[in-house]
């Protein structure tokens, strides 16, 4: 058995880390600081820290196979420029909510970006409810609206076969699956694999693993945990030393280390003396499993 080991690999001081990704090609991870409207790579061989600030919450960040990367900023989904820091506009959202905002994105296997929206929080996880909707951009940057009633859309992916994407709506406390239809883009029969147990508090972003199981990190609970979908059971808890940890991928050499971000903001000065290393990014190694690649936006 491989020994696990945690480790904060930068002192970010987030107030809302999210969306890790780990960009191969440069040999760094990329994350979002929501409300500090920043997007960020860290190069994990220099340990430098590249931050790029743009005009609004930035939820979450994907490669862009034209090179770049596309970004969900407020309600809009964009390419960024990282080299002149420039921001392209490819579509909005929501345009009749103005107090809404995207919040989690992936891109899926075939190149589409998916991403949900929320109310604004005025504390973390209290803002007005069923305001979101889930959403994807197509390649030729069309939008397509999958459902709306969603309170906290967060962490999403797609099984290893392609067939059943799987999401998360924090404040329902359940990991969801659809069937998937890779080629259209279109999901149907809703259920739910997984329900949260109390301590494990609030669902957030979520990776699948090479073997098909899934990790999500929950927010206020301090960890991350791996589920397997088809059992609806839990089959390992991961604790980090910060209790608000966000989200979670898979990076470094083939995919071995798993990546977590987490927040400061909602933690009082006495949380904050305790976690000093809250709003850091985490490195876990000796997980004994390995992650996949991301997969980069084809528009
Ligand atoms: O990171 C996110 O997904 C949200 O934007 C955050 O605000 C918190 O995670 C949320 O409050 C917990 O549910
Ligand atoms: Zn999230």
């Amino acid at each position: 058995m491989s020994s696990i080991r945690i480790e904060c690999v930068l002192r970010e001081n987030c107030r809302c880390g999210e969306s890790p990704v780990w960009e191969e090609a440069s040999n760094s991870l990329l994350f979002v600081d929501i409300p500090a409207k920043k997007v960020c790579r860290w190069d994990s061989l220099s340990k430098h820290v590249q931050r790029v600030a743009v005009d609004a919450p930035v939820s979450s960040v994907a490669l862009r196979q034209l090179g770049g990367y596309v970004a969900t900023i407020g309600t809009k989904f964009c390419a960024l420029n990282w080299e002149d820091q420039s921001v392209f506009v490819l579509a909005t959202v929501d345009k009749d909510k103005t107090n809404n905002r995207f919040n989690d994105g992936k891109v899926d296997p075939a190149g589409r970006y998916f991403a949900g929206t929320m109310a604004e929080e005025t504390a973390p996880a209290v803002l007005e409810r069923h305001q979101g909707s889930l959403y994807s951009l197509f390649p030729d940057h069309n939008v397509k609206k999958y459902f709306d009633q969603v309170d906290i859309s967060n962490g999403l992916d797609w099984s290893l076969d392609h067939k059943i994407f799987y999401y998360i709506d924090s404040l329902s406390y359940a990991v969801d699956a659809f069937d998937y239809d890779l080629h259209t883009g279109q999901i149907s029969n809703r259920r739910s694999v997984y329900k949260m147990e109390k301590d494990e508090q609030i669902p957030d972003g979520m990776c699948i693993d090479a073997e098909g199981k899934l990790w999500v990190a929950c927010y206020n609970g301090g960890r991350v945990i791996r589920l397997d979908p088809e059992t609806g059971k839990r089959l390992q808890t991961v604790k980090l030393p910060v209790d608000k940890t966000t989200s979670c991928c898979f990076g470094g050499k083939d995919y071995s280390e798993m990546y977590v971000t987490c927040a400061r903001d909602g933690m009082d000065a006495e949380g904050l003396l305790r976690q000093p290393d809250a709003g850091g990014i985490f490195k876990i190694t000796g997980l004994g499993v390995k992650g996949i690649a991301p997969y980069s936006y084809a528009g």
